[in-house]
């Protein structure tokens, strides 16, 4: 038997010893999960049992009640232990079919024997607990497998830096328990298992790449020093791979102190929040919150406006339906992404602080409590080195003791003992036993009568008012968007705040005045307002957020980064996009988030090379976008991007299911017709609806089958598909600098083959792409 087979029967060997080991953990484990279970079902049945409950005495109450708290802490306690070991069994579970992928042989300096790391997706030690049989990918010592050849390597350590040489490095594919290949690896991670997963056909769901993660994806995901991460990707380079794996890496090393509840995700839609759903469990951990900027800023002004979304904004854009007045909408987009609008709003909230915030009436029963003026000028006779937050707190207290003395007087009212006599019993049995609770109420006297009475009246006259005292609470007072007019119709429009204003100002103001007088905000006018809002009425920064994600970040503005910094400031941010795919119009003709610098503890992380698409189709996209030449394809083969030229417009769907047929033959299982538009994917839609089984993937889609779907380009960001047609690249759709770059974003999302259908001459962008890099068919 030649060496290369012994090395093979031994590592089978070892696989059959470590699932013995598994085995003997599961079996444990699940002996202990059952018995906790018992426990548990037991604790819930007889809860009340074994609590003493006396209610007699106050000194009874308070060790009721440290009796019941403790019952209730023993069962968390028990159901926490219970919920772990059922993770940990899945995990186990998991290990069994698929214990490890990789293996380091290392030799320490100093140490006389070479260690053998084992390493896979959770770590498992063997029966005596002593030895390591598989470190967890994300150990320190597990960091050599990622960032080193074989030869010197080190790592990082709490106590130090460790070196020594790596000896060997094996990778390892072992599927439902059998071992099915392995290589001993050089520089890269096996480009051999690398283009075996990435010429895998599509799934609906991103799968972690835990076995093939390459060095620089690496460097993204242990990453640990840096308040703002900052990773510019090209497209397909596993920017929102590397992401989930920075949340599994992180929940590892900060266990102790950090859960899923502390991670917060933004993604570009809701189609992608469950197709990344998966990479998390998969790897044996929680998923973090997750959320779309969108949803993040709605569910607070929801209430009280009109609020366009940004597929909104972006379909407006796309489709030219500006109302005729598209340079001033486009510029009024602009400005108000900029953070020059945002230092004119902090002008403007100075000068509030002096003069100008607008508030309401306090009414009660249709009567004025407390007038706008009367609250203006006590606002305004508060200390004005206090922040603004801070004085309406005071305005606050103030305006609920006024209602206090108001609340007297009005229970002497007629009203209350007309609204008396109408209660109910069920309003009676509450008020009796509010009032008896107040120990007011006494069997023996004689007045009880008019207490009873005095006692109603104060009851209802509370119960009338406490909706008021909640909106108070609120500071409902404060009118924020009659502030926020102010800006528009007055403030901007003096002399001295002139100078930073584009000279479509006028349009655009009264726009504005427009849009806010039928309580409509539009996308770009979202964050400003709330930013305005939360400088008003206080912040509420979200502190139990440590570490929040940006995917697809070249679609923030620097204005709408800069108050996601300021929510979240106890947080870490990891920011991850690729400024050749910003398509909201705010990027046509300013920085994004991407590209901006920042004064703080920032390090910034480019990645070249693409994994995603096939080599072809990654040199035929590098043309389109600027600074393409420096885009690296990875060494995958595949067809030539192909241009399927029609005569005109209606030619185009026989010819897309032609098209889709032969990709269908040639085993891709999902296809995306991707379109330039909603407008255009409606269209597509209806046309291929009648001849093929077709998805039409719309704002509200939350997920996706194997299959063929139409999407809008905007909706497909951060998705995948077996392969892509366009469904009109003809220089009629595709136009100006921003479309480039929806165009570039569409042809990206192809995994294996890019069909580009064009009625008439194709765009620009094509042309711009060498002639061997493509195939031009006439249908
Ligand atoms: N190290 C890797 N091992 C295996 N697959 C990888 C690796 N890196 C990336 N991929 C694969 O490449 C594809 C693209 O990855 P991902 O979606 O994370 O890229 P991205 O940079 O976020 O792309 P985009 O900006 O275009 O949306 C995915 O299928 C991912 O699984």
């Amino acid at each position: 038997m030649d060496e290369q087979n012994q090395e093979r029967l031994a590592e089978e060997h070892r696989i059959r010893n470590v699932q013995k080991e598994i085995d003997k953990v599961i079996q444990k484990l699940k002996t202990n999960v059952g018995e906790v279970k018992d426990r548990v079902l037991e604790l819930r049945k007889n809860f009340w049992e074994d609590v003493t409950v006396n209610l007699d005495e106050p000194d009874d109450v308070i060790e009721t009640q440290a009796s019941i708290k403790q019952q209730a802490e023993l069962l968390s306690e028990r159901e926490r232990s219970h919920g772990q070991w059922s993770e940990r069994l899945k995990t186990l579970d998991k290990l069994k079919d698929n214990p490890y992928f990789g293996r380091i042989d290392f030799l320490e300096d100093g140490e006389k024997e070479t260690d053998q790391i084992y390493i896979g997706i959770s770590s498992l030690m063997d029966a005596n607990e002593e030895n390591f049989l598989i470190y967890d990918w994300r150990a320190p010592i597990s960091s050599m497998y990622y960032d080193y050849p074989p030869g010197r390597a080190e790592y990082e350590t709490v106590e130090g830096t460790i070196e020594g040489e790596i000896k060997l490095k094996r990778q390892f594919i072992i599927r439902n328990g059998k071992l099915e290949g392995m290589f001993n690896t050089g520089i890269t991670i096996g480009d051999h298992l690398l283009q075996s997963v990435l010429g895998q056909n599509a799934s609906e769901t991103m799968e972690s790449i835990v076995a093939t993660i390459q060095k620089e994806q690496n460097q993204i995901i242990r990453n640990e020093n840096n308040k703002i991460l900052i990773v510019q990707g090209v497209a397909g380079s596993g920017k929102t791979s590397a992401a989930l794996q920075r949340v599994a890496y992180l929940l590892y090393r900060h266990r102790q102190s950090l859960t899923s509840e502390n991670i917060l995700l933004f993604s570009p839609n809701p189609l992608f929040n469950s197709y990344v759903a998966n990479v998390l469990p998969e790897l044996g951990e929680a998923n973090m919150k997750q959320t779309t900027f969108q949803e993040y800023l709605e569910k607070r002004l929801r209430e009280s406006f009109k609020i366009e979304t940004p597929f909104e904004q972006m379909e407006r854009y796309l489709t030219r339906r500006f109302d005729g007045q598209y340079e001033e909408k486009m510029a009024a987009i602009h400005f108000k992404s900029s953070l020059t609008f945002k230092q004119l709003l902090d002008n403007f909230l100075d000068a509030l602080s002096a003069e100008g915030i607008q508030f309401r009436n306090i009414t009660f029963k249709g009567r004025v409590l407390v007038s706008k003026d009367e609250i203006y000028h006590y606002f305004y006779s508060l200390d004005s080195h206090v922040t603004i937050a801070h004085r309406m707190d005071e305005v606050c207290d103030w305006i609920l003791e006024k209602l206090a003395e108001v609340e007297k007087t009005e229970r002497q009212k007629d009203w209350v003992l007309s609204e008396i006599e109408l209660l109910d019993k069920e309003d009676y049995a509450q008020a009796f036993q509010e009032l008896d609770q107040q120990k007011n109420f006494n069997d023996e006297t004689f007045d009880d009568y008019e207490r009873e009475e005095q006692k109603l009246r104060k009851w209802v006259v509370r119960r009338r008012m406490n909706p008021l005292r909640r909106k108070i609470k609120r500071l409902q007072f404060v009118n924020v968007r009659l502030t926020y007019l102010k800006f528009y119709q007055e403030w901007s429009h003096y002399d001295f705040n002139q100078e930073n204003l584009p000279r479509e100002w006028g349009v655009i103001s009264g726009q504005s005045i427009e849009n806010l007088s039928r309580k409509f905000l539009s996308w770009e006018e979202v964050t400003p307002y709330l930013y305005v809002h939360d400088h008003l009425l206080g912040s509420m920064k979200d502190r139990g957020i440590r570490h929040v994600f940006i995917d697809e970040a070249q679609d923030y503005s620097p204005f709408q980064f800069a108050y996601l910094k300021d929510k979240f400031p106890s947080s870490q941010m990891t920011v991850l996009g690729d400024v050749n795919q910003a398509i909201y119009a705010h990027a046509l003709l300013g920085d994004t988030v991407i590209d901006a610098s920042h004064e703080e503890k920032m390090e910034k992380i480019t990645l070249m090379k693409s994994y995603r698409s096939t080599k072809p189709i990654v040199e035929f996209t590098r043309h389109i976008v600027e600074g393409g030449d420096r885009i690296q394809a990875f060494n995958r083969d595949g067809k030539v991007p192909l241009l399927k030229i029609v005569s005109e417009e209606g030619h185009l769907s026989a010819s897309i299911k032609n098209t889709i047929q032969e990709l269908q033959s040639r085993g891709h299982e999902t296809i995306a017709v991707i379109c330039h538009s909603m407008q255009e994917a409606e269209k597509a839609y209806h046309q291929l609806q009648e001849q093929l089984s077709v998805s039409l993937i719309d704002e509200e889609t939350t997920t996706f089958e194997k299959g063929i779907v139409i999407v809008p380009t905007y909706l497909a960001k951060g998705i995948e598909f077996d392969a892509v047609i366009l469904y009109n690249a003809s220089e009629h759709v595709y136009q100006d600098e921003l479309e480039r770059n929806l165009f570039y974003t569409a042809c990206t999302r192809a995994m294996h083959e890019l069909v580009m259908m064009s009625a008439g001459a194709p765009c620009t962008f094509i042309h711009e792409v060498p002639k061997d890099k493509y195939e031009v068919v006439k249908d």
